[in-house]
């Protein structure tokens, strides 16, 4: 019989029935735990490790506390990148629970998985296509996963009905999300089938609250999610709709073509063209992608185009390199939208009109949901409605509906007042912070402040009223359609006709009246912009017809009101449209304004709202700053290969904001490191990648660890204890003791027994929490009792291979607790000794007692130092079990402590043999450990192995 491989087998049992511990169902009896108003210490310790947040947004904690402590269910409206996810994710981390959640697309999931495994919170996805799906079922009735994530064909066919019946019955299943629940309304957009059946999950989790979320629902598809996923006395949520860290902006397109439109998004670096960060460019059709995605490649811009007519495989592939940053900017059709989850997307830009508010609302709200600044313009001529009511005709519902959606972008494109306020008012949602121009918010809010002066003081025309006198230009234009007596001529007639155009599109007739010409002084954009005008303000009619070829036209006719004022005195005096007001000739005598002058074509800057930590206000000099951006870069790049090397997406890894705060602020340690509190930057990943950023930022190699004092987390971060691994729901526990809760406190707070807790916190020790024994209820006394008992088996020969002999010699107060307790801290410092780290430096585990025989624990372990130690063995004849090594190098020690035998199947030593014999060993062969011996130092779970 092999003894070392005794000690493998006691830790694999201390570990199971840890594991165990930590494994049972959990059944929060939620009904006990206390509303609470505000969070406590224990929910942002917590939201900080897990989530590297270090507050909860307001509606977001309304929302846990309702699910935590009311057991309420949700119906929650918030706006795109408001931080919907946290809300149904921070349930099952805090409440040791599962959290089933739905969502309509396989990309979105993949992704939230991902995202949430390198924070450590174990998730997974099930859906009906899914690879391994029996592995992962199991792994969840293990009680593996806080977040299982489904498709909703998964949860309503056979398979997953039956399944998720099973885990109703068997799991904690602390709450169901439903993630963009507006596909459950045919009222809303993306409207799912399998969606509408999710009603079934009230009936199979009766008493789990549900959380519907999603970021545009009017009040009708609201009510429609309510009464499908029968919410029961459902909070209402509604964050609002604003996005105030985008900036709008409509510009024409202009002659110069799309390269100079979008030159102001570029930078020129390197001998090529780069976009100013991850940018994707929407545009009508198609082929309108492609060309557009060949100009930018052809500048060295590292573009893709996305449409429709991609194969699934090539779509997928474009996803992915643009959320890897392989790519900066997607060319794409509307159908790249919804499974982008990247959230740094700087510019969103429309190179073509959408086909309505919401639509165009929904695509600019992928840009800047990581919070910081970000930049949504549209570039559109005339001929993009045409294309757009083209495309309408030939699709399905009403076109009259679809008619009314375009004339309101096209409104929204021509308002003269700021831009965002338009786009609330439409989502009839709450202005009132819109009250004065800020120089973040649009270009018209920009234009405003970079220019105080009022129309009439800046161009010609414009009147005290602001007002402009249309009346002989519209006369003309009116003039014009009457000649043509007809409601079906296009725009482009009747400008052509007003122009004195030779085209062949005009008749000899045309070309003779009276009329012919009469409008050659303004320009053809001037006309196009009266058109709107009187198409505005009732003069003219607009009607979609078709053409003989089937193609697609508006039609432009005289109304009644337009007929009459072409014979009447009637005056048209109003104010300018912007587009006409670009158009209108500027005074000569420009005033200076005590404005700030930001060009039309700067980008505005906030300060990043993230970084808590306040970046100190600095007179950077250029060089500072090329300095810094340098390191950026680097960091960039740094942060590309670690997501390349975990095939994960760099987001995922850090932030953009994060790196741009360690760039600013470069830290040199950890410590440092983690004070900044960069968001979104966990104690995981701190852990995980800190010293890779931190080596970039110092340009030190890899050995950040000298002159410096690791803690025991981080060594151990490092260098884990072989085969012990630990779930959330114990890291959750360790998170609650180090926000300074009691062991009975956090056992109340998650609803468990006192018993689960320890065993939490015993893994904990394992990876280094900063847990006292004393927190554990272990006195000092008791402590160096259960050691010696201990030591008195090893020092024997024999090492326990369970609890009951140990318990059996030590008094009758303590318990099976305290003894796994000292013994899992004996592990850590064992497996410290291995890596020759001495664990004195270690504040956290000072254990240096000297006990009865004046010999401390510390010389104890000394003392079993190698040198002489055959010279003690029992002897060898007595017992299988008692054969000694005599001989011992280093490579002995591999699988002392818990890494699974290598021998066969060892004999577990019977009990009557773990007897301890009354000798101590009489070797006390003290060795400096500031010698460098070859010889390793003996842990304490040193058992003589059989040779
Ligand atoms: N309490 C918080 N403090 C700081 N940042 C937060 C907080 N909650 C969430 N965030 C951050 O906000 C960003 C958006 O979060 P999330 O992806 O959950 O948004 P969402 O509402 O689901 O958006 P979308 O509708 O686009 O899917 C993420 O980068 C997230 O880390």
């Amino acid at each position: 019989m092999d003894l070392s491989d005794i000690d493998d087998d006691i830790l694999d049992q201390f570990m199971d029935s840890f594991t165990e511990e930590c494994q049972k169902e959990v059944k929060p009896e939620l009904s006990k735990l206390e509303i609470k108003k505000d969070p406590g210490p224990e929910h942002i310790q917590v939201l900080l490790n897990y989530f590297g947040h270090q507050n909860f947004r307001p509606m977001q904690w309304e929302i846990i506390s309702a699910i935590i402590y009311n057991r309420r269910d949700v119906c929650a409206v918030m706006s795109t990148g408001y931080g919907k996810s946290l809300c149904f994710q921070f349930p099952s981390t805090f409440l040791s629970g599962i959290t089933l959640v739905i969502s309509p697309l396989i990309a979105l999931m993949e992704d939230q998985v991902l995202s949430l495994e390198v924070s450590n919170i174990p998730a997974c996805l099930l859906g009906t296509a899914q690879k391994k799906q029996k592995a992962v079922v199991e792994d969840i009735f293990k009680n593996k996963y806080s977040l299982v994530y489904l498709t909703p064909e998964f949860c309503t066919g056979d398979y997953g009905a039956d399944l998720l019946k099973k885990m109703s019955t068997e799991l904690s299943v602390v709450l169901i999300a439903i993630d963009e629940a507006h596909c459950i309304s045919s009222w809303g957009h993306d409207f799912r089938h399998q969606y509408r059946q999710l009603g079934t999950l009230r009936t199979i989790f009766a008493e789990v609250p549900i959380i519907a979320v999603t970021a545009t629902a009017t009040s009708r598809v609201r009510q429609d999610i309510i009464t499908n996923l029968k919410l029961r006395n459902p909070l209402h949520i509604c964050t609002g709709f604003d996005r105030p860290n985008i900036y709008f902006e409509v510009n024409m397109k202009s002659s110069g073509g799309v390269f100079k439109d979008l030159n102001k998004f570029m930078s020129y670096e390197g001998a090529t063209w780069k976009f100013s960060g991850s940018t994707i460019i929407y545009c009508i059709t198609r082929k309108e992608t492609e060309e557009l995605a060949t100009i930018l490649k052809g500048s060295g811009i590292k573009c893709l185009p996305y449409h429709a007519g991609l194969s699934i495989d090539t779509r997928e592939e474009t996803h992915r390199l643009f959320v890897k940053d392989k790519v900066d900017v997607i060319v794409a059709t509307i159908a790249f939208g919804m499974g982008i989850d990247k959230p740094d997307i700087r510019n969103v830009i429309h190179y073509g009109c959408s086909k309505s508010i919401e639509s165009y609302y929904q695509e600019v709200g992928r840009a800047g949901r990581d919070g910081l600044p970000a930049h949504c313009a549209t570039f559109y001529a005339n001929g993009d409605f045409r294309i757009l009511r083209c495309l309408n005709s030939t699709s399905s519902g009403s076109l009259e509906q679809k008619e009314a959606s375009l004339k309101k972008i096209e409104e929204y494109f021509m308002t003269r007042k700021c831009r965002r306020r338009f786009i609330l008012e439409h989502f009839e949602d709450k202005v009132d912070h819109l009250d004065k121009p800020r120089k973040t918010c649009c270009d018209i809010c920009t234009k405003i402040l970079c220019d105080a002066r009022t129309d009439c003081e800046k161009y010609e025309g414009i009147d005290e009223n602001g007002c402009y006198d249309f009346t002989k230009d519209a006369k003309t234009f009116l003039k014009a359609v009457s000649v043509f007596n007809s409601a079906k001529f296009g725009l482009g007639i009747y400008i052509l006709f007003l122009r004195g155009s030779n085209s062949s599109k005009l008749h000899e007739r045309e070309r003779k009246h009276e009329f012919f010409g009469s409008g050659k002084n303004r320009s053809e954009a001037w006309w196009q912009a009266i058109a709107k005008l009187l198409v505005q303000e009732k003069y003219l009619l607009e009607k979609t017809e078709k053409t003989s070829m089937g193609f697609t036209y508006v039609a432009i006719s005289l109304s009644d009101k337009g007929r009459g004022m072409i014979s009447s005195d009637e005056k048209l005096v109003i104010p300018p449209t912007s587009t006409i007001v670009k158009l209108l000739k500027p005074k000569s005598n420009p005033q200076k304004t005590s404005s700030v002058w930001i060009s039309s074509t700067q980008k505005p800057t906030i300060a990043p709202s993230t970084s808590k930590k306040p970046v100190p206000e600095t007179t950077e000099t250029q060089a500072e700053i090329d300095k810094r951006m340098a390191l950026y870069r680097k960091l960039l790049e740094q942060r590309g290969e670690i997501a390349s090397q975990l095939d994960c997406m760099p987001y995922m890894v850090a932030s953009n904001a994060a790196l741009m705060t360690m760039s600013k602020l470069r830290p040199a340690t950890l410590p440092e490191l983690r004070s900044l509190n960069l968001d979104g930057f966990t104690e995981a990943k701190i852990n995980k990648f800190g010293d890779i950023f931190l080596e970039v930022i110092t340009g030190t190699s890899r050995q950040v660890s000298s002159g410096r004092k690791l803690s025991i987390k981080e060594i151990l971060g490092r260098n884990p204890l072989p085969e012990v691994s630990m779930g959330l729901t114990a890291q959750v526990s360790c998170t609650m003791i180090e926000s300074g809760l009691t062991v009975g406190e956090i056992a109340e707070k998650r609803s468990v027994t006192k018993g689960t807790i320890v065993s939490h916190l015993l893994l904990g020790i394992k990876f280094g929490y900063p847990i006292k024994m004393a927190e554990l209820g272990v006195t000092e006394e008791n402590r160096d009792v259960i050691v010696k008992v201990y030591r008195k088996f090893c020092m024997t020969g024999f090492t326990p291979v369970k609890l009951t002999p140990l318990k059996e010699q030590c008094p009758p107060e303590i318990t099976f607790d305290d003894i796994r307790t000292v013994l899992a801290y004996l592990q850590v410092r064992c497996h410290l000794e291995k890596l020759n780290i001495p664990y004195q430096e270690f504040e956290d585990f000072q254990y240096n007692e000297v006990d009865s025989e004046g010999c401390s624990d510390k010389d104890w372990v000394v003392k079993s130092e190698i040198k002489d130690f055959p010279q003690t063995q029992p002897e060898v004849t007595e017992s299988p079990a008692k054969k000694i090594k005599t001989e011992f190098d280093v490579s002995d020690y591999d699988d002392i402590l818990g890494s699974p035998p290598k021998s066969p199947a060892p004999n577990k030593c019977d009990e009557g043999n773990t007897k301890p014999t009354s000798e101590e060993p009489t070797q006390t062969t003290i060795v400096n450990r500031n010698v460098k011996s070859k010889k390793k130092v003996l842990p304490p779970w040193f058992t003589i192995r059989k040779h």
